[in-house]
């Protein structure tokens, strides 16, 4: 059995069986999603971060790239109960250490009691404790990966359904999913797809309907150029968001956001529309949350667990944001109209109002 170590936050290690070797270090955090392993571990937004699975057996319907979300996986390391083959392959091919045959409950109620927490993994044949508390020892707080969107990003704007006849998109690409893109296209969208840290001419290139802030890992504070293309384009382009997209939008709008105990990861969320009064379950991934929407942004949704913010709209702007994934994969599809509504904002005749300057 190969040996392996998971050094938590505090300096207690755990011994579980190793199913890929390396070592590494991150943000250890856990989700509840029962399926889509392959979409979370392909998830961009897992950057730098260690991904517990909650439920007992991954892999039993083995590894397709057709669900991948993106070419390579995120995690930096994943945490279960028991690997099937097939992943436990995919990952060693990956280079991205597993461990399995640990106690996850263990490790979800220590996240749950301590938060988020910073952890190192060494697996290996002749991986040590010491190795896996070396990695702990080096490991950074998330906050601190300033420029953690270049590690997800394009590197040069891509167009994608340029023969589309439907709205053109600027998709600031933070870590999207390809989801996001495949929602757009589905409904005839030409999609540019822009570095994080595209600048407002890159934007202006593309003639935008709609300025769209993706996913992405990290904290939303250090995305500096894409709050920035907000403050920027708001008064004259309908804004949506995803997730980071969200809080970058409500970071730019004089809004705040704030590191939450240990996130939201699953595919059964309860979301409150306040206006219609109808719950969908939807998807999440996501360790920050709106704190503050300031005064250009409204609360129309809420998470029925902890009532924090799910949808943003706009008070005198066309915005609309949501904290969940309504793309889905993994996770329902109850929420896809957000698509719609996206790409209707486009079509809005209504004047955009001004914020009052004071
Ligand atoms: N899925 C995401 O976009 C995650 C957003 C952000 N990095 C967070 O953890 O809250």
């Amino acid at each position: 059995m190969t040996a392996a170590y998971v050094a938590l936050e505090g300096g207690h290690v755990l011994e579980g069986r190793g199913r890929a070797s390396g070592t590494a270090r991150g943000e250890l955090v856990f989700t509840t999603a029962y399926t889509g392993y392959e979409e979370s571990l392909t998830d961009p937004s897992y950057e730098e971060q260690i991904l517990t699975f909650s439920y007992p057996l991954i892999g039993n319907y083995g590894v397709r790239e057709e669900r991948f979300e993106d070419d390579r996986v995120h995690p930096r390391a994943v945490l279960a109960k028991e690997l099937t083959e097939d992943v436990a392959n995919w990952l060693e091919t990956e280079g991205v250490p597993a461990v399995d045959h640990l106690d996850t409950r263990d490790v979800v109620t220590d996240i749950r009691d301590g938060g988020a927490m910073k952890c190192g993994i060494a697996v290996g044949e002749d991986a040590t404790e010491e190795d896996a508390l070396e990695q702990l020892e080096q490991c950074k707080a998330m906050s601190d990966h300033t420029d953690i969107g270049a590690q997800v990003s394009v590197d040069e704007p891509t167009v994608y359904g340029a023969d589309n006849d439907g709205e053109t998109v600027a998709l600031v690409d933070c870590g999207a999913k390809g989801s996001i893109v495949d929602s757009l296209l589905a409904r005839d969208a030409t999609v540019h797809v822009l570095p994080y840290d595209a600048a407002v001419s890159d934007v202006e290139a593309a003639d935008p309907d709609i300025l769209f802030i993706s996913n992405g890992p990290g904290d939303p504070a250090n995305y500096e150029q894409a709050i920035a293309l907000v403050e920027a384009f708001v008064e004259d382009t309908p804004v949506a968001g995803i997730c980071l997209g969200q809080q970058i939008v409500a970071e730019a709008l004089g809004g705040t956001t704030a590191k939450m105990d240990f996130g939201h990861r699953g595919v059964n969320q309860p979301v409150l529309d306040l206006d219609s009064g109808q719950v969908v379950m939807t998807t999440q991934n996501h360790g920050y949350t709106v704190d503050e929407p300031g005064d250009y942004l409204e609360v129309t949704q809420i998470n029925v667990n902890d009532d924090t913010p799910e949808g943003l709209d706009g008070v005198d702007h066309d915005i609309i944001t949501r904290q969940y994934h309504p793309e889905a994969n993994p996770g329902p599809e109850d929420t896809l109209d957000f698509f719609d509504s996206v790409l209707g904002m486009a079509s809005n005749t209504s004047q955009r109002a001004v914020p009052a300057d004071d």
